[in-house]
């Protein structure tokens, strides 16, 4: 059987990174196992669902490289979630409730002041013909609450109540369906909450693997019982922990902290993001992988913590640097080109710069004070500018090879007797205007002879 996976947002605004975590196990598990990657929106909630969202959610999924197979619109679907469930009606798995939400607040009192769990009672269970004609008749529309299972193991055994799987990510997980009411999967208004549809579609396209979040971890126990109530080969769960900001707070698509977009807009690699969303929170230590594939051969989901993740904005700069850094001049040729950096220094000067740069945007700057002067604002002591001359006076002649640079410090060494810092802070803050960057040794052949002379003080 083709391992099936799927990646299932609700287009209601920009995809955070947290959502790209449960992107990135989908794909990084279908990698692994030569398998397909569906994405399909979950939309059925006309009110907050847009287009541009999906189509956001699509661009944003390619920039990380995740290329989906197949893309699915569960609004589109609504034929579909409507047999699902008139078969749950015919079986009686489905039962119409007329309770309105103040009646069933009152009930869920009685029950607690009599020291029941505060569930559903399963009133709508027992209504008789004439109680639903009853109800009709008053102008009420019935919702729908699916009948949750009682398990009995053998006849001597209590009623069970318990579903267990072998999660992916967290090993054996069991929900207690006996807490739960019986969920509500149509509303009065004929619209369905979010669980019918996701199993009826997970059934449709044959999904082998859900892998998804752990704010669905109770969500599992009743889609389990939903499977098996529609006659389905019930598939494998995975939750991994979520992702939270810096300070511990939850990521929202509608408030676009941590957005991809907002990522990717200032600047970041795709690889430095899917690194991190993928190996933070786990035991693998978050090292950057330059391509999916390499990220795949690492990805581990039982190696996943439990607990939330914090999301640390210093260890994606980090990351980035690192992959900046690894990045062959060739891949990169075309991206520097956009922001000026060609012709023939254009290889010499990526070499000479990237080891300095957090984002590949910030060689903007460098290849100005390279090509055309340092940045204005320093000012030297006059013992330093009397320094310079002299040190720029001493600036062997053309051809340069290699070792001028060492060539060209020793004799300043020899003549002024300075050395170290002393020596090499004034040197760099007249070439490059900065007080750190890139070797001097590998930017003095950019600069030449007629650029370094240009820099004297
Ligand atoms: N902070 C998070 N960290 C990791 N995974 C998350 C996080 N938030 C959501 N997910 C996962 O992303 C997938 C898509 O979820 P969904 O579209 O409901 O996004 P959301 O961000 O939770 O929703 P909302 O639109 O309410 O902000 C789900 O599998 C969910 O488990």
């Amino acid at each position: 059987m083709t391992v099936t996976v799927r990646f299932a947002p609700s287009p209601t605004g920009q995809i955070h990174i947290g959502n790209a975590r449960t992107a990135l196990f989908n794909w990084l598990f279908a990698l692994k196992n030569r398998g397909r990657f569906i994405l399909r929106f979950d939309d059925t909630d006309a009110e907050r669902s847009r287009q541009e969202y999906a189509d956001q959610t699509l661009y944003d999924l390619h920039w990380l490289n995740i290329f989906p197979d197949a893309v699915e619109y569960q609004s589109r679907r609504r034929a579909s979630h409507e047999e699902a469930v008139e078969r749950l009606k015919r079986s009686g798995a489905l039962y119409p409730c007329y309770e309105t939400a103040e009646e069933l607040e009152l009930k869920r009192k009685i029950r607690l002041s009599r020291r029941l769990p505060p569930i559903y009672g399963r009133e709508g269970l027992a209504y008789s013909n004439q109680d639903r004609a009853n109800f009709e008749a008053e102008g009420r529309k019935p919702h729908w609450r699916f009948r949750l299972p009682n398990y009995r193991r053998d006849p001597f055994d209590p009623v069970r109540t318990e579903i267990t799987w072998t999660d992916i990510v967290r090993g054996r997980e069991m929900v207690d369906l006996g807490s739960l009411s019986d969920p509500i999967l149509v509303r009065e208004d004929g619209t369905y909450l979010y669980t019918l549809p996701s199993v009826a579609d997970d059934i449709e396209f044959g999904i082998t693997h859900v892998i998804r979040g752990d704010d669905h971890v109770t969500n599992t126990g009743v889609q389990i019982a939903l499977f098996q109530a529609l006659g389905a080969t019930v598939p494998a769960f995975g939750h991994h922990n979520l992702l939270t900001t810096a300070t511990g707070e939850g990521l929202s698509k509608r408030t676009g902290a941590l957005s991809i977009r907002s990522l990717r807009e200032s600047g970041l690699e795709p690889m430095a993001i899917a690194s991190l969303a993928v190996l933070t929170g786990t035991s693998e230590n978050v090292v950057p992988e330059s391509d999916m594939l390499k990220l795949a051969e690492r990805f581990d989901p039982a190696a996943t913590s439990r607990s939330a993740s914090k999301f640390d904005p210093d260890d994606l700069t980090n990351l980035n640097r690192a992959i900046i850094q690894a990045m062959p001049f060739e891949a990169l040729r075309d991206r520097l080109v956009a922001y000026g950096v060609m012709g023939e220094k254009a290889e010499p000067f990526w070499m000479a710069i990237k080891g300095n740069l957090d984002r590949v945007q910030d060689v903007t700057s460098w290849w100005k004070i390279v090509t055309v002067r340092p940045e204005p604002g320093v000012t030297f002591s006059a013992e330093d500018v009397a320094f310079l001359r002299e040190a720029f006076d001493l600036l062997p002649e053309e051809p340069w090879e290699a070792g001028t640079f060492k060539e060209w410090t020793s004799a300043i060494r020899e003549k002024t007797g300075r050395k170290g810092k002393a020596l090499f802070m004034p040197l760099r803050l007249a070439l490059t205007g900065r007080e750190s960057g890139p070797e001097l040794a590998d930017l003095l052949p950019l600069l030449g002879r007629a650029g370094t002379l240009a820099r004297r003080p």
